[in-house]
């Protein structure tokens, strides 16, 4: 389980020092412990991967999203919770370019993302899951999982065409990056099954694994433990923590409350649109407004 995404296990490049090699000294340990208590701190965590500042979305007359701002430091698990319709998925959408912001930034690595193309946002390193699985299902596992790797070749048409060298080895390269994923996840005895096939669980799995495969700075979950039981939930608690422990960067929507406070370093909160507090699970789970915002929705799904 600890092989690095996207390696084979006698191959386990330092993914960080390969990824960010002008990235500043380590933090001092006691401020890294904060951000990612679990991690072998080694590199640099803690600065600053991704920088949401003023970011607002509006759709007609409704404001859905009212100047946001917050960082995701690098290395942590940072949770982005709220009562329904907070703003929650509308702030991923307009991160991963579903959406144009209509005003306000985001930068990654101090690339704004703004506007850009959903594919070009992948390439600039964030990739996302969905709240309603998308997989491809008449494909198997591994070609779903390759269908993230395939972004990252580079053999011309011709030289797929005729086989050349280079498409062969990626080819290679494409089935153990893909395998070594499916087992980082825990599926790698279904990697020949069909997608539409697998159980639910799995299929969760399967849609962590594409989007590790696109190699991210950031990986988006949107809900993935939803119609999990608790074992299950446990289960993808762990994964989150391995993902994260492996030197990913890591953004989490989730409803359940026992989740998101167990599995991450820190959370923000949203409610009708704006920021209503940000900081440790503790603080968190201590802080009135957020007290106050959840009261209305514990008689709904007892997310408080
Ligand atoms: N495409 C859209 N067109 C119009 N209104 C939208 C659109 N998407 C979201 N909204 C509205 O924006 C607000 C925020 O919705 P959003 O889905 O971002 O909330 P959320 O916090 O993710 O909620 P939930 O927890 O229920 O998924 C809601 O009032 C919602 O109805």
């Amino acid at each position: 389980m600890s092989t690095p995404a996207g390696t084979t296990p006698d191959e386990q490049p330092d993914v960080i020092e390969t990824e960010h090699p002008d990235a500043p000294p380590p933090l001092d340990s006691e401020v890294a412990q904060v951000v990612a208590p679990d991690r072998d701190i080694e590199v640099a965590v803690g600065d600053n991967l991704v920088e949401i500042r003023d970011l607002t979305v509006t759709f007609g007359g409704l404001t859905a999203l009212d100047s946001v701002s917050f960082d995701i430091r690098r290395g942590e698990i940072l949770g982005l919770i709220g009562p329904n319709g907070a703003g929650k998925t509308t702030c991923f959408n307009a991160m991963t370019g579903v959406y144009k912001p209509s005003a306000g930034s985001v930068e990654l690595e101090g690339h704004n993302l703004g506007g850009r193309k959903q594919h070009v946002i992948t390439r600039l390193g964030l990739a996302r899951t969905f709240q309603n699985i998308r997989l491809f299902g008449q494909m198997t596992a591994l070609e779903n999982v390759a269908v993230g790797l395939d972004a990252r070749h580079k053999t011309s048409v011709p030289g797929a065409v005729f086989r050349s060298p280079r498409h062969r080895r990626e080819e290679q390269d494409t089935i153990e990056r893909g395998m070594a994923l499916l087992e980082f996840v825990g599926i790698a005895d279904k990697a020949r099954d069909l997608a539409r096939n697998l159980p639910y669980g799995y299929q969760r799995r399967l849609e962590i694994a594409r989007a590790l495969a696109t190699e991210p700075k950031l990986l988006c979950l949107d809900e993935p433990a939803a119609g999990f039981n608790p074992a299950e939930k446990d289960e993808l608690m762990a994964l989150i923590r391995t993902i994260r422990d492996d030197g990913y960067t890591v953004l989490l929507i989730e409803h359940d409350m026992r989740l998101v406070m167990g599995v991450t370093d820190r959370i923000v909160v949203l409610e009708f649109g704006k920021k209503i507090a940000e900081g440790s699970p503790q603080e968190i789970r201590e802080d009135p407004k957020v007290i106050a915002a959840y009261l209305g929705e514990e008689s709904d799904d007892g997310a408080a």
